[in-house]
Protein backbone atom coordinates (compact mmCIF):
# COMPACT_ATOMS: atom_id res chain seq x y z
CA UNK A 1 0.00 0.00 0.00
CA UNK A 2 1.42 3.58 -1.00
CA UNK A 3 1.49 6.39 1.62
CA UNK A 4 -0.02 9.43 0.01
CA UNK A 5 2.24 11.82 2.64
CA UNK A 6 -0.38 14.59 1.88
CA UNK A 7 -2.88 12.90 2.94
CA UNK A 8 -0.79 10.99 5.83
CA UNK A 9 1.02 14.67 7.46
CA UNK A 10 -0.66 17.44 8.94
CA UNK A 11 1.39 20.54 10.18
CA UNK A 12 0.64 21.12 13.74
CA UNK A 13 -0.35 24.30 14.64
CA UNK A 14 -0.82 26.52 17.32
CA UNK A 15 -3.27 28.87 15.77
CA UNK A 16 -7.24 27.93 16.11
CA UNK A 17 -7.78 24.25 16.00
CA UNK A 18 -8.29 22.29 13.08
CA UNK A 19 -10.91 19.97 12.18
CA UNK A 20 -9.85 16.62 11.26
CA UNK A 21 -12.00 14.03 9.22
CA UNK A 22 -11.24 10.47 10.85
CA UNK A 23 -10.54 8.15 7.85
CA UNK A 24 -12.14 5.15 9.34
CA UNK A 25 -14.41 6.34 12.00
CA UNK A 26 -16.24 4.20 14.57
CA UNK A 27 -20.41 5.31 14.90
CA UNK A 28 -19.12 8.54 16.07
CA UNK A 29 -21.55 9.17 18.73
CA UNK A 30 -19.54 11.66 20.54
CA UNK A 31 -18.94 15.47 20.17
CA UNK A 32 -16.60 17.38 19.19
CA UNK A 33 -13.67 17.66 22.13
CA UNK A 34 -11.75 21.53 21.51
CA UNK A 35 -9.13 22.46 23.45
CA UNK A 36 -8.73 26.46 22.92
CA UNK A 37 -5.35 28.19 24.28
CA UNK A 38 -4.89 25.13 27.19
CA UNK A 39 -1.87 25.71 29.46
CA UNK A 40 -0.90 24.35 32.38
CA UNK A 41 1.90 25.52 35.22
CA UNK A 42 3.12 23.82 37.93
CA UNK A 43 4.94 26.28 39.85
CA UNK A 44 7.23 27.69 37.68
CA UNK A 45 7.00 25.15 35.15
CA UNK A 46 4.91 25.71 32.39
CA UNK A 47 4.04 22.21 30.88
CA UNK A 48 1.21 22.67 28.67
CA UNK A 49 1.72 26.27 26.66
CA UNK A 50 -1.24 27.37 24.71
CA UNK A 51 -2.45 24.15 22.90
CA UNK A 52 -5.12 24.19 20.32
CA UNK A 53 -6.64 20.82 19.86
CA UNK A 54 -9.95 20.14 17.80
CA UNK A 55 -10.94 16.32 17.94
CA UNK A 56 -13.70 15.30 15.89
CA UNK A 57 -16.69 12.46 17.40
CA UNK A 58 -15.65 9.09 17.45
CA UNK A 59 -11.88 9.56 16.90
CA UNK A 60 -9.43 7.87 17.98
CA UNK A 61 -6.52 10.25 19.03
CA UNK A 62 -2.87 8.60 20.31
CA UNK A 63 -0.82 10.91 22.74
CA UNK A 64 2.82 10.07 22.39
CA UNK A 65 5.66 12.41 23.65
CA UNK A 66 9.09 12.16 25.77
CA UNK A 67 8.47 11.02 29.49
CA UNK A 68 7.39 14.16 31.64
CA UNK A 69 6.70 16.18 28.33
CA UNK A 70 2.96 16.96 29.70
CA UNK A 71 0.44 13.74 28.11
CA UNK A 72 -0.70 12.45 31.36
CA UNK A 73 -1.71 15.88 32.29
CA UNK A 74 -3.51 16.95 28.96
CA UNK A 75 -5.22 13.59 29.54
CA UNK A 76 -6.00 14.75 33.62
CA UNK A 77 -7.28 18.43 31.97
CA UNK A 78 -9.74 16.92 29.56
CA UNK A 79 -10.53 14.44 32.45
CA UNK A 80 -11.93 17.38 34.71
CA UNK A 81 -9.11 16.07 37.50
CA UNK A 82 -6.97 19.45 37.07
CA UNK A 83 -7.52 23.08 36.43
CA UNK A 84 -6.14 24.67 33.60
CA UNK A 85 -3.80 27.76 34.07
CA UNK A 86 -5.23 29.38 31.08
CA UNK A 87 -7.45 28.42 28.09
CA UNK A 88 -10.63 25.75 28.03
CA UNK A 89 -12.40 22.50 27.21
CA UNK A 90 -15.35 22.52 25.57
CA UNK A 91 -17.06 19.56 25.12
CA UNK A 92 -20.06 19.79 22.41
CA UNK A 93 -19.53 23.71 22.56
CA UNK A 94 -20.17 23.24 26.54
CA UNK A 95 -17.29 24.76 28.91
CA UNK A 96 -15.60 21.31 30.32
CA UNK A 97 -16.51 22.37 34.38
CA UNK A 98 -14.66 19.58 36.67
CA UNK A 99 -15.81 16.00 36.12
CA UNK A 100 -18.05 15.11 32.88
CA UNK A 101 -20.59 11.46 33.40
CA UNK A 102 -19.81 11.61 29.61
CA UNK A 103 -16.09 10.89 30.46
CA UNK A 104 -15.09 7.74 31.96
CA UNK A 105 -10.92 7.29 32.43
CA UNK A 106 -8.38 4.37 32.52
CA UNK A 107 -5.02 3.88 33.91
CA UNK A 108 -2.16 1.32 33.84
CA UNK A 109 -3.41 -0.02 36.66
CA UNK A 110 -6.54 -1.69 36.75
CA UNK A 111 -7.37 -0.29 40.12
CA UNK A 112 -10.20 -2.57 41.18
CA UNK A 113 -11.79 -3.09 44.64
CA UNK A 114 -9.89 -6.28 45.99
CA UNK A 115 -12.96 -6.90 48.24
CA UNK A 116 -15.44 -6.75 45.16
CA UNK A 117 -16.05 -9.55 42.91
CA UNK A 118 -15.18 -8.87 39.49
CA UNK A 119 -19.00 -7.93 38.54
CA UNK A 120 -19.38 -5.90 41.20
CA UNK A 121 -16.23 -3.59 40.56
CA UNK A 122 -17.99 -3.44 36.82
CA UNK A 123 -21.54 -2.64 38.68
CA UNK A 124 -19.81 0.04 40.92
CA UNK A 125 -22.18 3.12 40.58
CA UNK A 126 -24.38 1.43 38.91
CA UNK A 127 -28.27 1.43 40.12
CA UNK A 128 -28.52 -2.65 41.12
CA UNK A 129 -31.25 -3.20 38.33
CA UNK A 130 -28.16 -2.32 35.70
CA UNK A 131 -26.02 -5.32 37.34
CA UNK A 132 -27.23 -6.74 34.21
CA UNK A 133 -25.58 -4.46 32.08
CA UNK A 134 -22.35 -5.26 33.80
CA UNK A 135 -22.71 -8.89 33.17
CA UNK A 136 -23.28 -8.07 29.20
CA UNK A 137 -20.19 -5.83 29.08
CA UNK A 138 -18.13 -8.34 30.62
CA UNK A 139 -19.32 -10.64 28.20
CA UNK A 140 -18.19 -8.00 25.97
CA UNK A 141 -14.19 -7.98 26.96
CA UNK A 142 -14.50 -11.64 26.94
CA UNK A 143 -14.35 -12.33 31.09
CA UNK A 144 -17.89 -13.46 31.32
CA UNK A 145 -17.03 -16.84 33.08
CA UNK A 146 -15.03 -14.57 35.74
CA UNK A 147 -18.07 -12.80 36.72
CA UNK A 148 -18.24 -14.02 40.36
CA UNK A 149 -13.99 -14.26 40.76
CA UNK A 150 -12.16 -11.69 42.60
CA UNK A 151 -9.94 -9.66 41.45
CA UNK A 152 -7.20 -11.09 42.91
CA UNK A 153 -7.34 -14.06 41.27
CA UNK A 154 -6.99 -12.38 37.70
CA UNK A 155 -4.00 -11.75 35.48
CA UNK A 156 -2.81 -8.21 34.56
CA UNK A 157 -4.75 -8.63 31.17
CA UNK A 158 -7.69 -9.40 32.63
CA UNK A 159 -7.74 -6.81 35.19
CA UNK A 160 -7.20 -3.92 32.67
CA UNK A 161 -10.06 -5.56 30.87
CA UNK A 162 -12.60 -5.41 33.90
CA UNK A 163 -11.19 -2.00 33.82
CA UNK A 164 -12.03 -1.18 30.54
CA UNK A 165 -15.55 -2.96 31.32
CA UNK A 166 -16.25 -0.85 34.57
CA UNK A 167 -15.64 1.73 31.74
CA UNK A 168 -17.71 1.41 29.41
CA UNK A 169 -20.95 -0.18 31.38
CA UNK A 170 -21.31 3.74 31.38
CA UNK A 171 -21.42 4.12 28.09
CA UNK A 172 -19.25 7.01 28.20
CA UNK A 173 -18.98 9.30 25.03
CA UNK A 174 -15.17 9.97 25.19
CA UNK A 175 -13.22 7.37 27.03
CA UNK A 176 -9.53 8.56 28.30
CA UNK A 177 -6.50 5.67 28.15
CA UNK A 178 -3.54 6.61 30.15
CA UNK A 179 -1.11 3.82 29.27
CA UNK A 180 -3.77 1.07 30.40
CA UNK A 181 -1.66 -1.30 28.63
CA UNK A 182 2.22 -0.06 29.73
CA UNK A 183 2.20 -2.83 32.15
CA UNK A 184 1.07 -5.99 30.13
CA UNK A 185 3.04 -8.26 27.87
CA UNK A 186 3.85 -7.84 24.05
CA UNK A 187 1.23 -10.82 23.29
CA UNK A 188 -1.82 -9.51 25.64
CA UNK A 189 -1.33 -6.01 24.42
CA UNK A 190 -1.93 -6.93 21.03
CA UNK A 191 -4.79 -8.85 21.84
CA UNK A 192 -6.12 -5.93 23.96
CA UNK A 193 -5.30 -3.77 20.78
CA UNK A 194 -7.81 -5.83 18.75
CA UNK A 195 -10.12 -5.40 21.88
CA UNK A 196 -10.17 -1.68 22.23
CA UNK A 197 -10.71 -1.05 18.56
CA UNK A 198 -13.71 -3.65 18.65
CA UNK A 199 -15.22 -2.31 21.13
CA UNK A 200 -14.67 1.30 20.00
CA UNK A 201 -15.74 0.65 16.57
CA UNK A 202 -19.06 -0.85 17.96
CA UNK A 203 -19.75 1.88 20.57
CA UNK A 204 -18.64 4.84 18.89
CA UNK A 205 -16.99 6.55 21.59
CA UNK A 206 -13.78 9.51 21.09
CA UNK A 207 -10.76 7.95 22.68
CA UNK A 208 -7.60 9.83 23.61
CA UNK A 209 -4.81 7.21 24.31
CA UNK A 210 -1.37 8.52 26.19
CA UNK A 211 1.51 5.82 25.38
CA UNK A 212 4.97 5.72 25.33
CA UNK A 213 4.56 3.27 22.40
CA UNK A 214 4.39 4.61 19.02
CA UNK A 215 3.28 1.13 17.59
CA UNK A 216 0.35 1.03 19.54
CA UNK A 217 -0.27 4.69 18.47
CA UNK A 218 -0.34 3.74 14.84
CA UNK A 219 -1.97 0.22 15.45
CA UNK A 220 -4.90 2.21 17.01
CA UNK A 221 -4.98 5.81 16.38
CA UNK A 222 -6.73 7.94 13.45
CA UNK A 223 -3.96 10.70 14.37
CA UNK A 224 -1.11 10.28 16.13
CA UNK A 225 -0.11 13.24 18.25
CA UNK A 226 3.65 14.70 19.61
CA UNK A 227 3.85 17.24 22.52
CA UNK A 228 7.04 18.28 22.97
CA UNK A 229 8.19 21.64 24.68
CA UNK A 230 4.81 21.68 25.97
CA UNK A 231 2.80 21.75 22.64
CA UNK A 232 1.93 20.23 20.14
CA UNK A 233 4.66 19.21 17.83
CA UNK A 234 3.42 17.19 15.42
CA UNK A 235 -0.28 16.16 14.51
CA UNK A 236 -0.09 13.05 12.01
CA UNK A 237 -2.86 11.34 10.66
CA UNK A 238 -3.27 7.32 10.23
CA UNK A 239 -4.34 6.41 7.11
CA UNK A 240 -4.06 2.73 7.14
CA UNK A 241 -6.56 0.23 6.74
CA UNK A 242 -8.26 -1.15 10.23
CA UNK A 243 -7.71 -3.75 11.70
CA UNK A 244 -3.72 -2.65 11.25
CA UNK A 245 -1.46 -5.18 10.85
CA UNK A 246 2.23 -4.24 12.48
CA UNK A 247 4.02 -6.84 9.90
CA UNK A 248 2.81 -3.92 7.19
CA UNK A 249 5.68 -2.30 4.87
CA UNK A 250 3.41 0.92 5.29
CA UNK A 251 2.44 0.35 9.11
CA UNK A 252 6.43 -0.25 9.55
CA UNK A 253 7.11 2.53 7.45
CA UNK A 254 4.83 5.20 9.34
CA UNK A 255 5.64 3.89 13.09
CA UNK A 256 9.62 4.24 12.06
CA UNK A 257 8.97 7.98 10.77
CA UNK A 258 6.97 8.81 14.11
CA UNK A 259 9.63 7.52 16.37
CA UNK A 260 11.84 9.12 14.51
CA UNK A 261 10.69 12.33 14.73
CA UNK A 262 9.85 11.75 18.47
CA UNK A 263 13.60 11.30 18.93
CA UNK A 264 14.63 13.95 17.10
CA UNK A 265 14.94 16.40 20.11
CA UNK A 266 16.98 15.19 22.83
CA UNK A 267 15.07 14.56 26.34
CA UNK A 268 15.30 17.64 28.09
CA UNK A 269 16.88 17.36 31.82
CA UNK A 270 13.92 16.50 34.34
CA UNK A 271 16.74 18.13 36.67
CA UNK A 272 19.46 20.51 37.07
CA UNK A 273 22.57 18.52 37.42
CA UNK A 274 24.52 18.53 41.33
CA UNK A 275 27.69 17.52 42.44
CA UNK A 276 29.06 15.26 44.40
CA UNK A 277 31.31 16.46 47.23
CA UNK A 278 34.40 14.50 48.58
CA UNK A 279 32.30 12.33 51.05
CA UNK A 280 29.87 11.28 48.48
CA UNK A 281 27.18 13.86 49.48
CA UNK A 282 25.33 15.07 46.63
CA UNK A 283 25.02 19.11 46.55
CA UNK A 284 22.61 21.06 44.32
CA UNK A 285 23.73 23.83 42.67
CA UNK A 286 23.80 26.89 44.70
CA UNK A 287 25.41 24.92 47.34
CA UNK A 288 29.63 24.95 47.60
CA UNK A 289 30.83 21.69 46.69
CA UNK A 290 34.23 20.11 45.66
CA UNK A 291 34.35 17.04 43.77
CA UNK A 292 32.66 14.95 40.70
CA UNK A 293 29.88 16.81 38.80
CA UNK A 294 27.49 14.36 37.61
CA UNK A 295 24.88 15.45 35.33
CA UNK A 296 21.36 13.50 35.82
N1 LIG B 1 0.71 17.54 40.46
C1 LIG B 1 1.88 17.92 39.98
N2 LIG B 1 2.65 18.79 40.63
C2 LIG B 1 3.84 19.22 40.14
N3 LIG B 1 4.35 18.80 38.97
C3 LIG B 1 3.63 17.93 38.27
C4 LIG B 1 2.37 17.43 38.72
N4 LIG B 1 1.89 16.57 37.80
C5 LIG B 1 2.81 16.51 36.82
N5 LIG B 1 3.85 17.32 37.09
C6 LIG B 1 5.04 17.55 36.27
O1 LIG B 1 4.59 17.89 34.97
C7 LIG B 1 5.43 17.30 33.99
C8 LIG B 1 4.57 16.48 33.04
O2 LIG B 1 4.06 15.36 33.76
P1 LIG B 1 3.14 14.29 33.02
O3 LIG B 1 2.83 13.24 34.01
O4 LIG B 1 2.03 14.98 32.35
O5 LIG B 1 4.15 13.75 31.93
P2 LIG B 1 4.02 12.51 30.95
O6 LIG B 1 4.38 13.00 29.59
O7 LIG B 1 2.70 11.87 31.13
O8 LIG B 1 5.18 11.60 31.54
P3 LIG B 1 5.34 10.01 31.52
O9 LIG B 1 5.36 9.62 30.08
O10 LIG B 1 6.66 9.78 32.19
O11 LIG B 1 4.18 9.42 32.27
C9 LIG B 1 6.47 16.50 34.74
O12 LIG B 1 7.64 17.25 34.84
C10 LIG B 1 5.85 16.28 36.09
O13 LIG B 1 6.84 16.19 37.08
Amino acid sequence: MTINSDQQRSTATQAEPVAHTPPVASKRRGEPLVLQGLSKRFGDREVLRNTQLRVEPGQFIAIVGRSGCGKSTLLRLVAGLETASAGHIRINDQLLNGLSDDTRIMFQDARLLPWKRVVDNVALGLPPERREDALKVLAQVGLADRANDWPARLSGGQRQRVSLARALVHNPRLLLLDEPLGALDALTRIEMHRLIEDLWRASGFTALLVTHDVQEAVALADRVILIEDGRIALDEVINLPRPRSHGDAAFAALEKRILDRVLQKPAAPERESFTHSADGEPRWPGVPAHGVRWAV
